[in-house]
């Protein structure tokens, strides 16, 4: 049994999370943190071993600083970070296990590997990422997307990937790699059909992750089986990575 906290369980993510919870006998929500209502989770009483975030960017320093307190596991499951809050999340990994996670859904880490050979294979066509999302999201394009356009820079060595972005209407989710060549194309898409699939995504995550030593963690990390703690190399790596994108 693993003593779960909530961050953003008001929010549409949040409340899908605390119905898929029923089904869960393993995990039990002991405590919810809303920094901006002033509920900073004095109530919580009980161990803390893993804090979900579905919230917003504004409330990252806050929540470092509370699972540094709590000595918890931080799973992050929101995007739309700026580069100094990234940076300041993976620094948090010099003191505790950490991860950010643009999609929990089991099917866009397998879209990741399938990614990144055709990738590699078809460097020669244009890449381009589609997305789709409610109107009702915030940031664009979606952290799914930057994760998607790195993985291809990963393998193809390219500056920047084009991304395309739509809010329309309710769409919990959809990204689509479209490969352009001379009289052809071939497109890679993943569709979420509802929310639940992230929200049973990031409880699963959290089974496998609470526990982890120290470290900044990657979805990879837990779908792979590997480990990376925190060192001065991956952080660099890490950080070019982010420039890239923002530049
Ligand atoms: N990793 C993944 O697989 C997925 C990630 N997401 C991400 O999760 C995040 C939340 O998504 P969703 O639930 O749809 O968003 P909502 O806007 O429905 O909820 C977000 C919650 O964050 C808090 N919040 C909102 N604005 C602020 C602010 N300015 N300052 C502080 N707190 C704020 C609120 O909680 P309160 O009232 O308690 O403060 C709110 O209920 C987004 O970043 C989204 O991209 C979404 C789906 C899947
Ligand atoms: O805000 C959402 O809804 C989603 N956000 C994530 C993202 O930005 O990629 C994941 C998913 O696509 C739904």
């Amino acid at each position: 049994m693993i003593n779960i906290v909530i961050c953003g369980i008001n929010g549409a993510m949040g409340k899908v999370i605390k119905r898929e919870l029923e089904t869960y006998e393993n995990i039990r929500l002991v405590g919810t943190l809303s920094p901006r209502n002033g509920n900073t989770g004095e109530d919580i009483k009980d161990k803390v071993d893993v804090v979900i975030d579905f919230s917003n960017p504004a409330n990252i320093d806050y929540l470092i600083d509370y699972n540094i307190e709590k000595n918890s596991a931080l799973l992050i499951c929101t995007t739309g970070y700026n580069l100094e809050q990234k940076n300041k999340i993976i620094n948090a990994g010099k003191k505790i296990p950490v991860m950010l996670s643009s999609n929990t859904s089991p099917g866009v880490n397998v879209f990741r590997k399938i990614l990144k050979n055709i990738s590699a294979e078809l460097n020669s066509f244009d890449i381009d990422i589609i997305e789709r999302h409610h109107s009702k999201k915030i940031d664009s394009p979606s952290g799914t997307a930057k994760t998607l356009a790195e993985d291809i820079i990963s393998v193809t060595g390219r500056d920047k990937i084009e991304t395309h972005a739509l809010r329309a209407g309710t769409i919990p989710g959809e990204h689509t790699v479209v490969f352009s060549g001379n009289g052809e194309t071939l497109e890679i898409k993943h569709t979420a059909f509802s929310k639940n699939i992230f929200a049973r995504g990031a409880l699963d995550i959290a089974l496998k992750f609470y526990n982890k030593p120290a470290g900044f963690y990657t979805t990879e990390d837990i779908f792979n089986n590997y480990d990376e703690t925190f060192d001065e190399k991956f952080h660099e790596r890490e950080t070019s990575k982010c420039l890239r994108r923002l530049a």
